[in-house]
């Protein structure tokens, strides 16, 4: 009975019978995910096809227009945007969201992991692509949360930034982590199973 139960509430997320509309357009319906510990999905469409409206689902951003998310664990949502204000320096960033999740960890130690340290004190308008993507990302670093909901991660990041990015999810995913990710290209880590939209 004891086991049923935890394997009943093993599921980080479960999201059932999901529905978006979008003005005239059905995106999705009678959608389902479920993530556990360890593993990682991608969510794959064209353009347009609703992979940021369901992660925002996900996440709690945005309501279902039919269906239920069930997430009993804390979760980081990173979006398509960086959320990096043009005056805001990757220190400033950091420290903010340090400080709203009351984060012991050290802002220029995590920096210094992303390869953000040179520009650490730029502002955001001055930064490159690649370098506002990886203060993005480093905000995963900043509370450890179980589950993490990234809208493409990888985007203009370069091979060493994937890398990085790439070993953090599967660091995330071994100490009992769950991943859901918006992807177009190939996935640079193992996937657990894959959403069609
Ligand atoms: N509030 C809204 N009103 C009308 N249409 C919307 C609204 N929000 C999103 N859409 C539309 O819903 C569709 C899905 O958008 P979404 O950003 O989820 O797609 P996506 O699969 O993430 O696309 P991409 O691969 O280009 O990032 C788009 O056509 C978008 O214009």
């Amino acid at each position: 009975m004891a086991e049923n139960a935890a394997t009943m509430n093993e599921f980080l997320i479960k999201a059932v019978g999901l529905g978006a509309i979008r003005g005239e357009r059905v995106l999705f319906s009678d959608l389902s995910v479920e993530a556990k510990a360890g593993e990682a999905l991608v969510l794959r469409g064209a353009n347009g096809a609703g992979k940021s409206t369901l992660l925002r689902m996900l996440g709690g951003l945005s309501r279902p227009d039919a269906g239920t998310v069930e997430r009993p664990v804390r979760h980081h949502w990173i979006g398509h945007r960086n959320g990096l204000k043009p005056h805001e320096t990757p220190r400033a960033h950091l420290t903010h969201w340090g400080r709203v999740w009351g984060s012991t960890a050290d802002a220029i130690e995590i920096a210094s992991h992303m390869g953000i340290e040179r520009p650490f004190d730029v502002a955001g308008r001055l930064l490159s692509a690649g370098q506002k993507r990886r203060t993005a990302i480093a905000r995963l670093l900043l509370a450890d949360r179980p589950l993490w909901l990234l809208d493409e991660p990888f985007s203009a990041l370069d091979t060493q930034g994937k890398a990085l990015v790439t070993s953090l999810i599967d660091r995330h995913r071994a100490s009992g982590g769950a991943v859901i990710t918006a992807l177009h290209g190939e996935a640079p880590f193992e996937a657990s199973g894959e959403v069609q939209l």
